[in-house]
């Protein structure tokens, strides 16, 4: 596989997220494509994160004094401008040589947290020299625990603000559309903190979640909360957050959509830790939706990559801005205009 040849596209074409997967489409080598896009098997819990958001329908208020609105919230101790994260992604300089470097920038222009994931294809003390704004590390535990303690020691060293253990991933979904265009990392591409994909543990349990809080110093997130039981086990762990994803449907096929089951996992919670959510978010509305049920903040990943695919650190940075600009929108037409003033009452019941 040859690394991508992405040409200069015009990024006034990009008018909301869709555009920009379509954009993408022919700026990426077929291999990263197909690796971005893809959901598991039959792909139904990727679909369905964006069906059942689309079904949620709004309620407005009018006659509300929306002059000012104001996106700004707090998390885990950072001051958040909008409520909109990077979701963490593997392998950024497949979609764009200038890879995690390029994300990170534009992460930074746009003011926005980036999630840097443990299989970035560069290193995190390079990534930390060039953002301007918070990072954080997202962390697969491997089989090797000191190992894992070592990489945990170098996102604290190199200033990251919190730590997401993935807990939905003991092995990797049935990537159909991976095995099919023969997945594999281009030559001159590695990941310097993971050795590959097989270093993934497959005997994570409550016990090590207890082990990483004996010494890790930032929050800790658990990444892949689906079931409020669960989510009720992690907040008596005494984690800092949750953040409910179904891997963007990469991983087990036919769970439901994130929107589905954030509202059930919001009431176990019942405020006790923040709720990150992801899975499907494209538009302000769906921002506003999940606020309203349940999530603290969002995470977005495709979109992400594929900004980076149509024009590096800029593509990156249009697309939060796209989102941001968009959730604006929406909280003025809402009748909404702070965060913390959404609440159910904006779901059409
Ligand atoms: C290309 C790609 C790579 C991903 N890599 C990781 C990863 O390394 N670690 C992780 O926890 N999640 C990973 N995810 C899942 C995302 O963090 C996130 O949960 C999901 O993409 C959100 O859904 P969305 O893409 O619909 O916004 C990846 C997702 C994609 C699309
Ligand atoms: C190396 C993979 C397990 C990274 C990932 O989380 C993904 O592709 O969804």
């Amino acid at each position: 596989m040859s690394l991508p040849q992405n040409d200069p596209i015009d990024l006034s074409e990009i008018i909301n997220l869709f555009d920009v997967e379509r954009l993408a489409v022919g700026n990426m080598t077929e291999m990263a494509y197909e690796y971005v896009a893809s959901g598991a098997a039959d792909e139904f819990s990727l679909r369905w994160n964006r069906q059942a958001l689309d079904a949620i329908k709004l309620n407005t208020r009018v006659l509300v004094d929306v002059g000012e609105i104001d996106t700004r919230t707090s998390l885990l101790g950072l001051d958040l401008p909008y409520p909109i994260l990077i979701a963490p992604t593997a392998y950024h300089k497949i979609m764009h040589p200038a890879g995690e470097l390029a994300t990170a920038q534009g992460a930074s222009t746009a003011s926005a947290v980036y999630v840097v994931s443990s299989f970035t294809t560069t290193p995190l003390s390079e990534i930390a020299r060039v953002a301007t704004q918070p990072l954080w590390f997202q962390l697969y535990v491997r089989d090797d625990r000191e190992l894992t303690r070592a990489l945990i020691q170098e996102a604290e060293a190199q200033g990251c603000r919190a730590l997401c253990v993935t807990v939905d991933t003991p092995v990797a979904g049935v990537r159909n559309r991976q095995q099919r265009v023969d997945f594999a990392m281009p030559d001159g591409v590695s990941t310097p903190h993971m050795a590959d994909a097989f270093a993934l543990t497959k005997s994570l349990t409550w016990k090590d979640i207890e082990w990483l809080q004996s010494f890790v110093k930032i929050p800790i997130l658990l990444k892949g909360i689906l079931n409020p039981d669960d989510a009720d086990l992690a907040v008596q762990a005494g984690v800092s957050g949750i953040i409910v994803s179904n891997h963007g449907g990469r991983n087990l096929d036919t769970v439901p959509a994130t929107i589905e089951v954030l509202p059930r996992i919001a009431e176990t919670v019942n405020k006790r830790v923040p709720i990150l959510m992801d899975g499907g978010i494209r538009r302000g509305t769906d921002v506003v939706k999940a606020i309203a049920l349940g999530a603290d903040a969002v995470l977005v990943g495709k979109p992400i990559c594929f900004g980076l695919a149509c024009g590096g650190a800029a593509g990156v940075s249009k697309v939060l801005t796209i989102l941001r600009t968009e959730l604006e929108l929406a909280m003025a037409l809402t009748g909404k205009a702070t965060i913390s003033s959404i609440d159910q009452s904006v779901i059409w019941q």
